[in-house]
């Protein structure tokens, strides 16, 4: 089975398009107002409505969101799975997916051997995890920084929730990431950008090419 890609940070129909025609297996949309890649719920409903029929799997990324912000989204957006993004505790990722009845991907920042071991308090917890890289000192927002970590930290470690692999991931570097990591799913977002927060047509299909070729 081939590696699957998701696709984040979408914001217009026509990324989606491209995003699915070259085979993305899931699209996510932020909705964190301090990123470049914020939408409105209207604006990511569109995105998602290009999926249609096809087998894509509809993320909304949320960084330490309130229910009340949660239930703006969903009532306007239909997701799949809800990523949690910020300092959800395994108590609130369980009152998440409890409240809202959805799988849950929890983000888990990683910088050391100390940082995989501190995400095992959410594997079972989650649905599924995400392994992204720890944001620099200052940073505004805690993923889409384009950074990657040491993907020999995950080299053989066995989890019972299904992961991805994120941070800093781009065409020239995914099958490395794939190949050292042993992951079965990448996320990417500035890696297929043209500049911060506008998608870039021939790098998304580029980099999925790259995974699945
Ligand atoms: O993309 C953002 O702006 C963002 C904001 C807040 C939390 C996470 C965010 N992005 C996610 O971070 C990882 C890695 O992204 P990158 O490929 O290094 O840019 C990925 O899951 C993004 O969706």
């Amino acid at each position: 089975m081939s590696c699957k890609v998701k696709i984040c940070g979408l914001k217009n129909r026509e990324d989606a398009r491209t995003a699915i025609e070259a085979g993305a297996d899931y699209l996510g949309c932020v909705f964190f107002p301090p990123s470049p890649r914020h939408v409105e719920p209207q604006n990511a409903a569109e995105v998602f409505d290009m999926i249609g029929d096809a087998d894509v799997l509809r993320v909304g990324l949320f960084v330490d969101p309130s229910d009340d912000q949660l239930m703006e989204v969903l009532n306007h957006v239909r997701l799949d799975i809800i990523q949690l993004h910020g300092h959800e505790t395994p108590s609130r990722v369980e009152e998440v997916r409890l409240n809202f009845g959805l799988p849950v991907m929890k983000a888990l920042p990683i910088e050391t051997a100390q940082d995989v071991e501190a995400a095992r308090a959410y594997d079972k917890v989650a649905d599924r995890l995400l392994f992204d890289a720890k944001p620099p000192k200052g940073a505004t927002r805690p993923g889409g920084n384009a950074i990657a970590f040491d993907w020999n930290l995950l080299t053989d470690t066995s989890w019972d929730s299904p992961w991805m692999l994120a941070g800093g991931l781009n065409v020239e570097n995914v099958k490395d990431a794939i190949a050292q990591s042993g992951c079965k799913a990448v996320d990417v977002s500035s890696g297929v950008e043209a500049e911060k927060g506008v998608k870039s047509p021939e790098l998304i299909e580029k980099f999925i090419a790259a995974v699945k070729g």
